[in-house]
C-alpha cells in the first residue's frame, strides 16, 4: 500500500484528485461504482442452505436415521419412509426458527450501521460509513470511529486510540506536517486509519482508501458486528436438553436388555419399543425455541426503542436490579434553552423564547433590553457565541430548526442569535478550541479580536469561578472578594435548585495560540446563565414501575448536585422528604473510607459532578455486592463503564460511536423509559423460555409414565415410535412457537428481580407440572384401556388424540404461570388460536382419513368418540385453572413477590 504520510497535503491531493472543500454528490457517486463500498467482507456470513443442513447435525437425527434403516430391514418399510419424513420435518421447524433468529439479528444489525461525517457540495453531512469514497473530505470529532483510511489535512488537538490496529492503547497526538518514511503504522501520525477512534480533539481528513484497501482491511473484524454467543439460559437448556437426551438413551437400553429376557416379544417389535420410549424422553424442540424467544425477545426490545447488539442481554435484562443512568437526555428532553442571566452588580436578566429557534428578547427589570446597550451583557454573549462549537441549521421546507453538536452548546449559540449581536468576522477569529472535557468540566477558545488574543472559558458555573480572579462590571474589572464570592454562588445555588443547569462564562487576555492546560486560571468573571431542561414527561412513570419491580433506580450525573436533587424529585428517584441524605458529590464522595463508601453507595441515589471513572467505581462496587448493573453511557469516558457493566446501554442520539460499539444495548432515542421497557420484555423472555419448556417437557414426561404404567401391566404400545414423534415434533413445535410470542400480562414489572442464576425448572413450579402431567397420564391410560377391547390400532388412536389435545389445551395453561386465562384473555395471543384450530384439524384428518391412517396405523374413531376425548381432554386445563387459583387465593394470598 502507498505511504501518504510522506507526502504534502497538496501532493494527496492531486494522488486522490480531490481538494479540501470536498467531492461534489456527483463525483462521489462515481466513485463508489468505480471503487466500490467502503466494506470488509463479513467474517460469518451462511447461506440458507447452511441453516437447512446443520438442522442434521444432531443425536437426535442419528437415532432417528439408525431407527429408519432397522424398521426397513426388518420389513416395517412405512414405518422407515415416515421415520424419513418425520426428521425432515423437523428439520424444517428447526430452520425456520433459526432462519428467523439470524433474520432478527441482520435486521438489528442494519439499523446500527455507522456513519461518517463528510463534506460533499460544499456542505457537512452525515452519510453511511460505506458510502465513503477516495477523495472524500471527513470530520472527525471526539468519540468518533474512523470508517476509512485518511491523511489528516487539518485539526485541533485531535487525538486517536489505536490500539484495534497497534495495541497501543494511548492516545496518539496527530499532526498534519508530511513525515519521513516510517515502516509503523504507529507512527503515521498525519494519518488516521479505519477502525480506530478519536479520543480528543477535531481534524478533518481525506480518505485515501475505502473497504479492502485500508489497513485493516486484512485483519477485518466489524466493531458493530452482533455477537451471538449462546447466551446463559440458553447454556443451561442445551444442559437440560443433554442430559435428557443421555436419559433416553440409557432407558430405551435397559428397556431392550431387559425386554429380551423377560418380554415375549419379537426383537424388530422390541427395537421399535425402545425406539419410541427413546423419542419420547428426547426434547427435540428445546434448544431452538430458547433462540427463536430471545429473537422475538429482542425484536419487540428494538420497537421499543432498544436496540440490543449482544442477544444475551436480553435475557441478562430481566435480572437487573440497579440501573445507574445519566441524567441530560436520559431523563430529561435535552432541549436545553436559556432563561436567565446574572451579571454581577446588574437586576437578573430574563430570556425569552423556545428551543432551538433563535428569536426570543432579553428583559431587566421587566423591560426589554438591547444587548449591545449592555457592555458586560454583550462579553458574556460573544464568549456564549465563539466559545462554542456547535450550530442550528434551519429547515426551510418544515420551518424547523436543528441543533448540530452538543446542546448545552447548542443553548448558547442560541441565546447569542437571539441577542442579534454582530460578530465581526474580519477582526474577530477563533484561533483555538479545547472542546468539553468531562474532568476539567470546562471548554476554552483562544479568540483574536482586532490584535490581542482572548481566553474563553466556559463550564461548571462553580469551577469557573475557583478559576477567577476578578469580575467584570458594568464600569471597570474588579478584584473579586468573599462578598462578591458568595454572592455569586448564592446565584448558583439558588438556579440550581430550580432544576436548572447553570453555566460559568469568564475570560482573560492571553498570548498564547495553543490552549495549555495551566493557563486555565485567573480568568475574569463575566457572569452565569441558567438554563432549563425539562424532564421527560414518562420518566416518572417509568421511574414508579422501576420501583414496583424492585429495581433501584441511582442518577449519575456530572451536573450541579441542587440541579441533580431538582430533577430527581421531578421524577421520582427520590422523594422530597429524603432531600438532605439522598445525594452525595464527587467531593463528597472523595473523603469517605472504603466502608462508609460502601454504605453510601447502598442508599443514595443521587450522586452529582461525578467523574467517570467515580461512575465505574460505584458501579462495581455494587457489582462486587451482588447488584445486577444496567449503566447509561454516551461519551468515550464512558466507554470502559459501559463494557464493565452487566448491561451497558449507549445514547443512539447523543452517545459517541465509541460508547454505543461499548455496549450491549443502544436507545434509538436516549429515554430512559425505554431502559424500563427493555427490562420488562427481558422478564417476558424468562417468562416465554419457561413456559414454552415446561409445555415441551410435559409430553414427554406423559409419553414416558403412560409407556411406563402400560408395559408394567404387559399391555402393548400404547403409541408408536412414528406417533410419538408426530406428537413432539408437530403438535408440540407449532404449539412452542406460539408460545414463544406470548406477551407478558402486566405482572412481569409488579415482581422482584429474576436470580441472576434462576433455575428453569424449581421447586414452586413442579406441582404445577405434576397436575398437568398426571392428568394426561390418566386420561391416556383410561382411553387406552377402554379401546383396547376393540383393537390395539383403536386404541392407539384415543390414546393419540389425548395426548394432542391435552397438549392443545395445556398450551393455554402454559401461557401463564400464575394467571387464569380468563384474566389474560382467551384469544389474546392470535397464534396460539390458530395452532388451536389447525393443530385440531390435522389432528383429526390423520386419524379419520384412509391415506394418513395407513402410514400411521390409526383406525377411525367415531365423531362422539372423538367428542367425549376432546372433553376429556380439556380436564388439564380445569385442573391447571384450579391450580392457580389455589395457588393465588389459598396459598399466597398476599401479592406475589416473585415471579413463579
Ligand atoms: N459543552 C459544554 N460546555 C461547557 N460546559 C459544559 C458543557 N457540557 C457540560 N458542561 C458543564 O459541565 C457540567 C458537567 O457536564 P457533564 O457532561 O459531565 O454531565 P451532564 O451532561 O450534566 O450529566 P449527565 O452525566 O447526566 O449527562 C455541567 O453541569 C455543565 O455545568
Ligand atoms: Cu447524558
Amino acid at each position: 500500500m502507498e505511504d501518504f504520510s510522506v507526502l504534502h497535503i497538496e501532493e494527496v491531493f492531486q494522488k486522490v484528485a480531490a481538494k479540501a472543500s470536498g467531492l461534489t454528490s456527483e463525483e462521489a457517486r462515481e466513485r463508489l461504482i468505480a471503487f466500490g463500498p467502503n466494506e470488509l467482507p463479513k467474517t460469518e456470513q451462511h447461506s440458507i442452505f447452511y441453516y437447512f443442513f446443520k438442522q442434521f447435525k444432531s443425536v437426535l437425527v442419528i437415532v432417528l436415521v439408525l431407527a429408519s434403516i432397522l424398521s426397513w430391514i426388518t420389513n416395517h418399510k412405512t414405518d422407515a419412509y415416515i421415520i424419513l419424513l418425520v426428521i425432515f420435518v423437523d428439520a424444517l421447524i428447526g430452520f425456520i426458527q433459526e432462519w428467523k433468529a439470524e433474520q432478527a439479528v441482520s435486521v438489528l444489525q442494519k439499523m446500527l450501521l455507522p456513519q461518517a461525517k463528510v463534506i460533499r457540495d460544499n456542505q457537512q453531512l452525515l452519510v453511511k460509513a460505506s458510502e465513503l469514497v477516495p477523495g472524500d473530505v471527513i470530520i472527525l470529532e471526539e468519540g468518533d470511529h474512523v470508517s476509512a483510511d485518511a491523511r489528516l489535512i487539518e485539526l485541533k488537538h485531535l487525538r486517536a486510540v489505536e490500539s484495534s490496529l497497534t495495541g497501543e492503547s494511548l492516545p496518539i497526538l496527530k499532526t498534519v506536517e508530511a513525515l519521513k518514511p516510517a515502516s509503523s503504522i504507529g507512527d503515521r501520525k498525519n494519518m488516521v486509519w479505519r477502525g480506530t477512534f478519536i479520543s480528543g480533539g477535531y481534524g478533518k481528513a481525506v480518505v485515501i482508501g475505502t473497504g479492502l484497501k485500508t489497513a485493516i482491511g486484512s485483519i477485518a473484524s466489524s466493531l458493530s458486528a452482533i455477537k451471538a454467543e449462546p447466551s446463559h439460559f440458553q447454556k443451561k437448556i442445551n444442559k437440560l436438553a443433554t442430559q435428557m437426551g443421555l436419559a433416553s438413551v440409557v432407558a430405551a437400553t435397559i428397556l431392550f436388555i431387559v425386554g429380551y429376557f423377560t418380554l415375549d416379544m419379537p426383537i424388530n417389535d422390541l427395537f421399535l419399543l425402545a425406539v419410541a420410549v427413546m423419542v419420547s424422553i428426547i426434547p427435540e424442540g428445546l434448544p431452538s425455541i430458547i433462540a427463536i424467544v430471545l429473537a422475538i425477545g429482542s425484536r419487540r426490545m428494538t420497537k421499543r426503542n432498544a436496540i440490543v447488539r449482544e442477544f444475551t442481554a436480553t435475557e441478562t435484562l430481566g435480572a437487573v436490579t440497579t440501573i445507574i443512568t445519566d441524567k441530560t437526555g436520559t431523563l430529561t428532553e435535552n432541549a436545553l434553552t436559556v432563561r436567565r442571566i446574572f451579571l454581577y452588580g446588574q437586576p437578573e436578566v430574563e430570556v425569552s423564547g423556545e428551543g432551538w429557534i433563535p428569536i426570543g428578547s432579553f428583559q431587566q427589570s421587566e423591560a426589554i433590553i438591547e444587548a449591545s446597550n449592555n457592555s458586560v451583557l454583550k462579553k458574556l454573549l460573544l464568549i456564549a457565541a465563539l466559545c462554542n462549537n456547535s450550530s442550528v441549521r434551519h429547515k426551510p421546507a418544515e420551518n424547523t430548526y436543528e441543533l448540530v453538536g452538543d446542546p448545552t452548546e447548542g443553548a448558547l449559540h442560541v441565546l447569542s442569535k437571539k441577542s442579534g449581536i454582530d460578530i465581526n468576522v474580519i477582526t474577530i477569529k477563533k484561533i483555538d478550541d479545547l472542546p468539553f472535557d468531562s474532568i476539567l468540566k470546562l471548554r476554552a477558545s483562544v479568540v483574536k479580536i482586532g490584535s490581542s488574543r482572548e481566553l474563553f472559558a466556559i463550564g461548571a458555573p462553580e469551577r469557573i469561578l475557583s478559576r477567577c480572579k476578578n469580575v467584570l462590571t458594568e464600569s471597570r474589572i474588579e478584584l473579586i472578594d468573599d462578598v462578591m464570592q458568595n454572592k455569586i454562588k448564592q446565584k448558583i445555588n439558588s438556579w440550581s435548585l430550580d432544576a436548572m443547569r447553570v453555566l460559568g462564562l469568564a475570560y482573560k487576555e492571553t498570548s498564547t495560540s495553543e490552549i495549555q492546560e495551566d493557563e486555565l486560571k485567573q480568568f475574569t468573571f463575566v457572569g452565569i446563565v441558567g438554563m432549563i431542561d425539562p424532564p421527560r414527561e414518562e420518566v416518572k412513570e417509568a421511574v414508579k414501575r422501576c420501583k414496583e419491580a424492585g429495581i433501584r433506580v441511582i442518577m449519575a450525573t456530572g451536573d450541579h448536585i441542587s440541579t441533580a436533587v431538582a430533577i430527581a424529585s421531578a421524577v421520582g428517584i427520590i422523594n422530597h422528604k429524603e432531600k438532605d441524605v439522598m445525594a452525595l458529590s464527587e467531593e463528597q464522595l472523595m473523603v469517605l473510607d472504603e466502608k462508609e463508601f460502601e454504605e453510601a453507595i447502598k442508599s443514595v441515589n443521587v450522586f452529582a459532578r461525578l467523574n467517570p471513572e467515580t461512575k465505574l467505581h460505584i458501579a462495581s462496587r455494587l457489582q462486587k455486592m451482588g447488584e445486577l448493573i444496567a449503566m447509561t453511557g454516551d461519551g468515550v469516558n464512558d466507554a470502559l463503564a459501559l463494557k464493565k457493566a452487566d448491561v451497558g446501554i449507549a445514547m443512539g442520539i447523543m452517545g459517541t460511536d465509541v460508547a454505543r460499539a461499548s455496549a450491549k444495548v443502544v436507545l434509538a432515542d436516549d429515554n430512559f423509559a425505554s431502559i424500563v421497557s427493555a427490562i420488562e420484555e427481558g422478564r417476558i423472555v424468562f417468562m416465554n423460555a419457561r413456559q414454552a419448556s415446561f409445555y415441551l417437557i410435559t409430553t414427554n414426561f406423559a409419553e414416558i409414565s403412560t409407556l411406563i404404567v402400560t408395559i408394567a401391566f404387559g399391555l402393548p404400545m400404547p403409541l408408536t415410535a412414528i406417533q410419538i414423534l408426530w406428537l413432539n415434533l408437530v403438535t408440540d413445535g407449532i404449539g412452542d412457537m406460539a408460545l414463544a410470542a406470548e406477551r407478558g400480562h402486566g405482572e412481569v414489572l409488579q415482581v422482584k428481580p429474576l436470580k441472576k442464576d434462576e433455575k428453569i425448572i424449581n421447586r414452586s413450579i413442579l406441582p404445577f407440572l405434576g397436575i398437568n402431567v398426571g392428568i394426561m397420564t390418566a386420561l391416556a391410560i383410561a382411553a387406552y384401556v377402554y379401546f383396547l377391547p376393540f383393537g390395539v390400532e383403536h386404541a392407539r388412536s384415543s390414546v393419540f388424540v389425548v395426548m394432542a389435545f391435552t397438549q392443545l389445551f395445556n398450551m393455554y395453561n402454559m401461557r401463564s404461570l400464575n394467571k387464569s386465562i380468563l384474566e389474560i384473555g382467551i384469544f389474546s395471543n392470535i397464534y396460539v388460536t390458530i395452532t388451536m384450530v389447525s393443530s385440531a384439524i390435522m389432528t383429526i384428518s390423520i386419524i379419520n382419513i384412509p391415506f394418513f391412517q395407513e402410514i400411521f396405523g390409526f383406525k377411525t374413531i367415531s365423531y362422539i368418540h372423538l367428542m367425549i376425548l376432546i372433553l376429556m381432554s380439556s380436564l388439564v386445563l380445569f385442573g391447571g385453572e384450579v391450580y392457580k387459583y389455589f395457588k393465588s387465593h389459598v396459598l399466597y394470598s398476599h401479592q406475589l413477590t416473585r415471579l413463579p
